[in-house]
């Protein structure tokens, strides 16, 4: 695959099945896919979007590019309507992906995921509104630098402005970086790093990035970025699929130090390794 497919989520109500393919082939290749009649309102979305807008325009260039909001203790309103139907989105995506792992009806069947995801326990799943300032910088570094998303599935709201990159190709560092277009009225969803653990690199969790768009130097980029957490004690081990065989278990090494770990531990390891790297790269600078 070269591009990102789009797919059409009303399958999901007419023929699951051939939803579930179509997810599963994109997250076995390209690790990303498009969902338009995903049944998430434009009008929070559009009204998410302008709060981004007036909310983070305000705050100090020197806060962090992004803010988390805590749906946990949103009872009522925009954030709440909003966070309903990406609740739901969020968890029908998660029965494709159980239907294409064919996960046994006695672990589950198509809500094996859906259980370990506890939308409103205390799971770390975040709701990350981002703004990129418009930039005066070396516009040759990276607005987001290339990295895969930690958690099990990443959904992605793009406003007007482009720059988000992928890399598909998993043999070389240097391999060509594809473009990812804003498709309106479509959300973005991504394999994260659970995914790709608990198939033995089955699904991919692809690496992207955000960089400049020459034309845009002078505009603030905005996105709302969802990640999916599951349950912290959820295990990074191969989940029950007939399609995960122990020859995969055994080809993917690379796995093999997180394999004692919780989803918590994962995370807080993941943060570390980022945050050690940031201040490594600073102290050397
Ligand atoms: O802002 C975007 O388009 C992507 C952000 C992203 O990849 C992330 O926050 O993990
Ligand atoms: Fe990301």
């Amino acid at each position: 695959m070269t591009s990102i497919p789009v797919i059409d989520f009303s399958l999901f109500t007419s023929h699951p099945e051939e939803c579930a393919r179509q997810i599963n082939d994109a997250s076995k290749d390209i690790g990303f896919f498009y969902v338009k009649n995903h049944g998430v309102s434009q009008k929070s979305i559009d009204r998410m979007l302008k709060c981004t807008q007036s909310y983070l325009t305000k705050l100090p260039l020197s806060s962090p590019p992004y803010q988390s909001l805590d749906p946990e203790h949103q009872t009522q309103g925009d954030l709440k309507e909003y966070e309903d139907d990406l609740s739901r989105l969020a968890n029908e995506v998660l029965q494709c992906l159980a239907l294409a792992l064919q996960i046994p009806e006695s672990a589950g069947g198509r809500h094996f995921f859906g259980k370990s995801h506890d939308w409103d326990g205390p799971m770390p799943t975040t709701l990350r509104f981002l703004h990129y300032p418009p930039q005066d910088r070396d516009p040759k570094s990276p607005l987001a630098g290339s990295h895969t998303d930690y958690g099990s599935v990443t959904l992605l709201i793009q406003k007007d402005i482009g720059g988000l990159e992928i890399q598909p190709s998993r043999t070389h560092k240097d391999a060509l970086w594809i473009p990812v277009p804003i498709i309106p009225d479509a959300i973005l969803v991504s394999i994260g790093d659970l995914f790709q653990m608990w198939t033995n690199g089955l699904l991919k969790s692809t690496k992207h990035r955000v960089t400049h768009i020459p034309q845009q130097l002078n505009r603030s980029r905005y996105s709302i970025a969802c990640f999916l957490f599951p349950n912290d004690d959820i295990k990074l081990e191969p989940i029950p699929s007939p399609l995960i065989t122990q020859k995969m278990r055994d080809e993917a090494i690379e796995f093999e130090k997180c394999r004692n770990m919780a989803a918590r531990e994962y995370l807080a390891w993941k943060l570390a390794q980022t945050y050690d790297y940031g201040r490594i790269r600073k102290e050397n600078s």
